[in-house]
């Protein structure tokens, strides 16, 4: 007989040390449970067995009441005291052949996993579940200093689970803001493969209110799954439903699309943060001016903090690395505030100072959209075919650019802009290929910054016309909604046009009056120019 199938979606781990000053244990377990507790592990690390016993006893009486199945952390004879669903184990536990042998084939075994290692004995001893962790630093386990898998790292684990029938959940430092974060980043790049939820402690047990924390965590978790089937198989990050699929492969809707955004750009004037760097500020303000949206260079951690709520979208590009504080908290309340979060990792490649800046921060935020160059995308999808000169790529690029992208879009759950004299956007399913520009934009600094700039305002467009409209998009749990592939189309389309109808001007002699003229061509640029000069392929 098959064993029991389990709903993972929001697994709560008990900490009775956790609860707040007055909380009776029962009662708050109660109250999670009507919030919408999916499974309920007992862990008591202080307690002797006959407490443990006892506690896991009245655990599973309540539980029962509401047919959410009971574990037991660690203690088979308390598993078998009580007679619950199954136990959870951890690397340094009772070995899982062992615990398979006393427990019976029908009780589930979960087992924590660390790494890819781990994770491949883990199916190889047919776990039934395994827990991965710790995603983030948590005050609940001592992890002595070890990596902390973030979510791309969780995602490299559930690469391996796909097709065996394993499931998994990720376990360490989750909390309501940092979950959609977490469910998107971890979707496996190579399968596509995805959490069966999420274990939390604190967030439901510290809670005075734990009915209404469980319930906003499993409102998070189901809406994420809904949106899964409706991707129905291979699609990309960002994919529309079928009905718009086809026409998203048509030019002319493209077109249409970028159209429409410029228009809600000169409507709505949306207001862009962005942390950037000393070189180009002054020029990103302006281009953000010039196509009708409202820039704030704000970099202080508490005023990025306030500024959230506010803004359409934030662009981070750590060029010169200044305010890694205030890119963090800016990153994480986009994440929070679900508006549209653009990295231009600068150099990336460049230095280990800034590859361990990136990673830093990317395991704090889930990026809406990366753009780079050949050099900086390289780095990210960690190839060794472009090297990088400074802030510049050195050499041809690579050999096959759309698959780069559409890799690394995968890899990192955010759609993917890779710059040079073609541009190639990918949402891990699509792929846009963009063969307009000039030569001069080689010859000003900040070509790639300004070009990021315009990602963020098309991106708020984006956003404000997907809340506009309900336009048929994906499920709402999305990190960010609207369609942030045509987002990205649009700032690149509109500033590669715009720098050809100034490189054409009679008046441009050189970089410095192609400078100026290109704000001037941005400020004045139609839609209808956009439709007449666009060169985008879809590949
Ligand atoms: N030779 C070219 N012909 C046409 N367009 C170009 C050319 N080189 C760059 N571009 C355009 O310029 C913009 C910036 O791309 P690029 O790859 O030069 O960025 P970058 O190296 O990050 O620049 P920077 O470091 O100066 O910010 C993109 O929109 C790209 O399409
Ligand atoms: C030149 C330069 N140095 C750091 S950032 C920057 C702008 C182009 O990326």
């Amino acid at each position: 007989m098959p064993r029991r199938q389990l709903d993972y979606s929001v697994y709560l781990v008990t900490g009775r040390e956790f609860l707040p000053a007055g909380k009776d244990y029962y009662e708050s377990l109660e109250e999670s449970l009507q919030g919408g507790v999916t499974l309920v592990q007992v862990r008591e690390k202080n307690a002797d067995t006959g407490e443990f016993i006892e506690v896991a006893r009245r655990t599973k009486q309540i539980c029962d009441k509401y047919n959410v199945p009971v574990l037991i952390n660690d203690r088979i004879d308390v598993h078998l005291a009580v007679g619950t669903a199954g136990i959870h184990i951890g690397q340094t536990d009772c070995p899982l052949p062992l615990a398979r042998t006393l427990i019976g084939p029908d009780a589930i075994i979960g087992l924590s996993v660390r790494n890819v290692d781990e994770c491949k004995r883990a199916i190889e001893q047919s776990a039934d579940y395994i827990g991965i962790g710790s995603v983030w630093h948590t005050s609940s386990k001592d992890i002595k200093g070890r990596r902390c898998l973030g979510p791309d790292g969780t995602g490299e684990i559930l690469d391996l689970l796909d097709g065996t029938g394993v499931k998994a959940v990720a376990i360490g430092g989750i909390h309501l803001p940092n979950l959609p974060q977490l469910l998107h980043g971890s979707i496996s790049p190579k399968t596509s493969n995805t959490l069966d939820g999420v274990a939390v402690i604190s967030d439901i047990v510290a809670s005075q209110r734990p009915r209404e924390s469980a319930s906003q965590l499993r409102e998070i978790v189901d809406s994420f799954k809904r949106a899964r089937l409706n991707l129905k198989g291979q699609k990309g990050v960002f994919s529309i439903i079928d009905a718009v699929d086809q026409a998203a492969l048509d030019k002319e809707y493209l077109v249409k699309k970028v159209e429409g955004l410029m228009r809600i750009l000169e409507q709505e004037t949306p207001l862009i943060n962005q942390l950037t760097n000393k070189v180009v500020m002054n020029d990103s303000a302006n281009v953000t001016l010039a196509v009708g949206a409202s820039p704030i260079m704000s970099t202080n951690p508490r005023d990025v903090y306030d500024l959230s709520p506010a803004i359409g979208a934030c662009l981070i590009n750590f060029g010169t690395i200044d305010d890694k504080e205030g890119m963090k908290v800016a990153g994480r309340q986009a994440n929070v505030n679900r508006k549209p979060l653009i990295f231009d990792p600068v150099a990336v490649g460049a230095t280990s100072f800034r590859r361990e800046n990136a990673a830093e921060l990317l395991a704090h935020w889930q990026p809406t959209i990366i753009k780079g160059n050949a050099a900086e995308i390289g780095a990210l999808a960690e190839s060794t075919e472009v090297a990088s000169r400074g802030v510049d790529a050195a050499g041809s690029g690579f050999k096959d650019p759309a698959a780069v992208v559409k890799a690394l879009a995968r890899k990192r759950a955010a759609i993917i802009v890779l710059t040079g004299p073609t541009d190639y956007i990918s949402d891990g399913d699509r792929v846009y290929k963009v063969s307009n520009g000039s030569h001069f934009l080689e010859k000003i600094t900040g070509s790639g910054c300004q070009a990021g700039t315009l990602i963020a305002c098309f991106a708020a467009a984006s956003r404000i016309s997907y809340l506009q409209n309900n336009e048929p998009f994906e499920d709402d749990s999305q990190l960010v909604q609207g369609d942030m592939l045509v987002a990205a189309l649009a700032g690149i389309l509109v500033y590669t046009v715009a720098s050809e109808a100034a490189a054409e001007r009679s008046d441009v002699k050189g970089p410095g009056t192609f400078r100026s003229a290109l704000i001037d061509e941005l400020y004045n640029l139609t839609p209808e120019v956009v439709r007449h000069r666009a060169k985008v392929e879809i590949l």
